[in-house]
């Protein structure tokens, strides 16, 4: 076993004090990195371009896309924002991105998820160019990430990926557990893992005796939007616990559940009337090695990526190398 083996909280057998993976610290690295990364395309004449589409008026969507817009002006990228009411068509969404596709100034498009019900997501998110995909949707970008070329990967796990190797968290060998399976993030995140060399398990709705999986793990990524679906039963104590639902949560009687024991927690309930939980109960995050919280843990990472894959991929556009993962 490697010295770091040895330090590290997920091969730890007994119990010890959980180590708080901290996501807004670590988005503000990689920030940092893509801001001076902006300013040396700056000298060479390049302004990386980021369009926005979001469709409708869900107001978290509204809140993403606001941060986003907000991220960019501050590391000095060019952002746009079309905002078509829900009605929008299929149709005319392609058109849209069309559009997009075809203009010099804009290396990255996205698309807001989720689109309403009526509209084909997977069609529009196809429709891209998968030289603009900075959110990695694309079957092109997909493939090119299990075959370990480079291209633009899905934000949401490859901040993930950022936690374990900025936290000094290995992954060789390790048996990660990802619950969910969605296109976004389960996936690709799976993928990512076993590009990082561990051995990985991917459950699901469907998957029997499920907490004989998720007690193996070393690695736990919780992907599934169930808040409070992992209990401390569930986790194998040292574990590392990546928790990437986030669920709002307002019955009195489930935030005493989750919050019981933290009155910060139970007084921004008491201001608020809610509170946002992750996928995996606070009481498995004390038996484990290490974790990140909700908010605050990779939902931080998601608008962090999507920055670095916006001057990737005004990097790959002109052919100049981009920075490796
Ligand atoms: N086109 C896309 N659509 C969506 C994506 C995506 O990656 N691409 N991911 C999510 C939403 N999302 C970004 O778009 C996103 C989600 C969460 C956060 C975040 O910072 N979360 C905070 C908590 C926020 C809260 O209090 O509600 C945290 O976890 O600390 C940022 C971005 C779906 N759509």
């Amino acid at each position: 076993m490697s010295l770091s083996e040895q330090l590290s909280p997920s091969s730890v057998d007994t119990p010890s004090t959980p180590l708080l993976l901290d996501g807004v610290a670590i988005a503000g690295s990689i920030k940092s990195e893509v801001g001076v990364e902006v300013q040396e395309l700056a000298a060479q004449g390049i302004k990386p371009g980021l369009a926005v589409i979001l469709v409708g008026e869900d107001p978290a969507s509204q809140i993403y896309v606001r941060s986003k817009v907000k991220t960019c002006g501050e590391l000095g990228i060019y952002s746009e924002m079309a905002t078509p009411p829900a009605s929008i068509t299929t149709e005319e969404l392609l058109a849209m991105v069309a559009s997009l596709n075809a203009r010099d100034e804009i290396d990255g498009i996205l698309i807001q998820l989720p689109l309403p019900k009526h509209v084909d997501t997977r069609r529009v998110l196809d429709s891209v160019v998968p030289e603009k995909d900075v959110d990695g949707f694309h079957p092109i970008n997909a493939g090119r990430l299990q075959s370990g070329q480079p291209g633009l990967a899905p934000c949401t796990p490859a901040g993930i990926m950022q936690i374990l190797k900025r936290s000094n968290l290995p992954v060789a060998g390790k048996n990660a557990v990802v619950l969910g399976r969605s296109d976004i993030v389960g996936k690709p995140a799976a993928v990512m893992l076993i590009n990082a060399s561990a051995t990985v398990t991917v459950c699901h709705s469907k998957t029997k005796d499920l907490a004989s999986f998720t007690r193996s793990a070393d690695i736990l990524v919780a992907a599934i939007g169930r808040p409070g679906f992992v209990t401390k039963d569930m986790v194998k104590p040292g574990a590392v616990l990546i928790d990437v639902g986030i669920s709002r949560v307002t019955e009195p009687a489930e935030v005493q559940d989750f919050f019981g024991d933290d009155p910060t927690r139970l007084e921004a309930f008491a201001k608020r009337g809610s509170v946002v939980v992750g996928d995996i109960h606070p009481a498995a995050f004390k038996v484990s090695g290490a974790y990140t919280p909700v908010p605050g843990g990779v939902g931080a990472l998601t608008i962090a990526m999507l920055m670095q894959n916006t001057v990737t991929a005004a990097k790959l556009r002109r052919g100049l190398p981009a920075k490796k993962a």
